[in-house]
C-alpha cells in the first residue's frame, strides 16, 4: 500500500499537437479510493498508464510514498513498481485456469498454493480454481483479474473501465463486491471511469477531468455541493444552469432576486444550477411559466417549464413533480424556487 504524488505531469503522444495530460498534479493518500472521471479522450486512461509505467511523461515526476518512480532522470518499469492492474476486458489468460491466471509468473515457493487460496477466498471463488475462463460469468472473470492483482500484494491497484462489459444489475453489485475488498485489503486504488454515477459511488476522492487538465479534486460530497465550474456542473448532471450577480447575501438572476447563505463570499458574476426538486409548481408561486413537456417516470413526473424573462427571452427549466399532478402541456403555471436548492460557483 502507498500513496501516490504526481506532480506536475504531461504527455504528449508522438506526432500529436495536443497534450493529452498537462501539468497535472495529485496527491492520493494510503487506502484511498480514487477516480479519474471525464469525457472520452480527457486523459483518464493516460494518467492511469503514466503510474503503471506504461506510459512515460515528458515531464513531471511521480512518487509512491517517499520514492520517486518517475523524475527527470529516472524511470522505474512497469515490472517493478508494485502495481497491479484490472482491464475493462479482463485479460485472463484463455487457455489457464482460475488457479493458473491468478498465480501466473509468481514464485511457485512454499507459500504459492496459500497465497492463490488467500486471494480466491477474498473474491468468493473458492472452488472454481480448475475452471477456465470460458466457463465463467462476466463477474466471476472480473473477480479472477482483481484476485490476479491482489495475489502480488501491490501498492497500488488501477482499475481501467472494469465494470463496463457488466450489465447494469451484476455492475452495482460488482462494484459494490470490488470496493469491499479494496477496502478489506486497505489498498490504494485508482479507477478509470466516465460514469458520473459510479464514480461518486465508489470513490473517496474524484479527479474531475477535461481536455487534459484537472478541473476539481474532492469528495462527492464537495464536488456536488461545490463544484467549482460549469464544465464540471454540466458533467455531474447538473441542470437549470444560469447567470447570475451576487451582491452580499442576494443573487439577483432573471428570476429576481434570491436570498442565499453565501458562506464562500461570492461576489459579483456567478452561475448557479436550481436543482429539479428545488422547483415547486403551485398557485402560490411568485413566478409564471407555461408547462412545455411532460413525462411520467413512476415516481415523479419530469416537468419542462418555460419561463419568459423580463427581456423576453425564453428559459426551460426542468423540475420533478408529484405524478398525480395533472399537468398538460401548454398549461399556464405558477412555480417558486427553493433558495436551498440553488449551487453557486464563481463565472
Ligand atoms: N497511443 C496514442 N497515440 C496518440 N494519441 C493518443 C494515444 N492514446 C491516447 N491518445 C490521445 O490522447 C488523448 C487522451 O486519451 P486517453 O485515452 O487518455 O483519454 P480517456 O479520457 O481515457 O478517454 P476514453 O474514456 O475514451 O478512454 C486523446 O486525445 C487521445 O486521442
Amino acid at each position: 500500500m502507498s500513496s501516490i504524488k504526481l506532480r506536475n505531469i504531461s504527455k504528449k503522444y508522438k506526432d500529436e499537437k495536443k497534450f493529452a495530460v498537462s501539468n497535472m498534479d495529485a496527491q492520493i493518500e494510503n487506502g484511498e479510493i480514487i477516480t479519474l472521471l471525464g469525457p472520452s479522450g480527457c486523459g483518464k486512461t493516460t494518467t492511469l498508464r503514466m503510474i503503471a509505467g506504461f506510459e512515460k511523461p515528458q515531464s513531471g515526476s511521480i512518487y509512491f510514498g517517499d520514492e520517486a518512480i518517475v523524475d527527470e532522470d529516472l524511470f522505474i518499469p512497469p515490472q517493478n513498481r508494485g502495481v497491479g492492474m484490472v482491464f475493462q476486458d479482463y485479460a485472463l489468460f484463455p487457455h489457464l485456469t482460475v488457479e493458473e491466471n491468478i498465480g501466473f509468473g509468481i514464485k511457485k515457493d512454499k507459500d504459492y498454493k496459500d497465497k492463490i487460496n488467500k486471494v480466491l477466498y477474498l473474491v468468493k471463488l473458492n472452488g472454481f480454481e480448475k475452471k477456465y475462463p470460458s466457463e465463467l460469468s462476466g463477474g466471476q472473470q472480473q473477480r479472477v483479474a482483481l484476485a490476479r492483482a491482489l495475489v502480488r500484494s501491490p501498492k497500488v491497484i488501477l482499475f481501467d473501465e472494469p465494470f463496463s462489459n457488466l450489465d447494469t444489475d451484476l455492475r452495482t453489485n460488482m462494484r459494490n463486491e470490488i470496493v469491499s475488498i479494496i477496502r478489506k485489503t486497505k489498498s490504494t486504488a485508482i479507477f478509470v471511469t466516465h460514469d458520473q454515477k459510479e464514480a461518486m459511488a465508489i470513490s473517496d476522492r474524484v479527479i474531475v477531468m477535461n481536455n487534459g487538465f484537472v478541473e476539481q479534486i474532492g469528495t462527492p460530497k464537495e464536488i456536488f455541493e461545490k463544484p467549482k465550474n460549469k464544465f464540471v456542473a454540466e458533467f455531474i448532471g447538473f441542470s437549470n444552469i444560469f447567470k447570475g450577480e451576487v451582491n452580499d447575501n442576494v443573487v439577483s438572476s432573471d428570476f429576481g432576486d434570491i436570498s442565499i447563505e453565501n458562506e464562500e463570499n461570492f461576489s459579483k458574476d456567478v452561475q448557479f444550477s436550481i436543482k429539479p426538486s428545488g422547483i415547486s409548481i403551485h398557485d402560490e408561486g411568485n413566478l409564471s411559466g407555461i408547462v412545455k413537456s411532460t413525462s411520467y417516470f413512476g415516481d415523479y413526473l419530469e416537468v419542462f417549464i418555460s419561463y419568459i424573462t423580463k427581456d423576453k427571452e425564453v428559459l426551460d427549466l426542468v423540475c420533478y413533480e408529484d405524478p398525480s399532478k395533472d399537468l398538460k402541456v401548454g398549461d399556464s403555471i405558477r412555480f417558486s424556487i427553493d433558495k436551498n436548492k440553488i449551487v453557486i460557483w464563481k463565472e
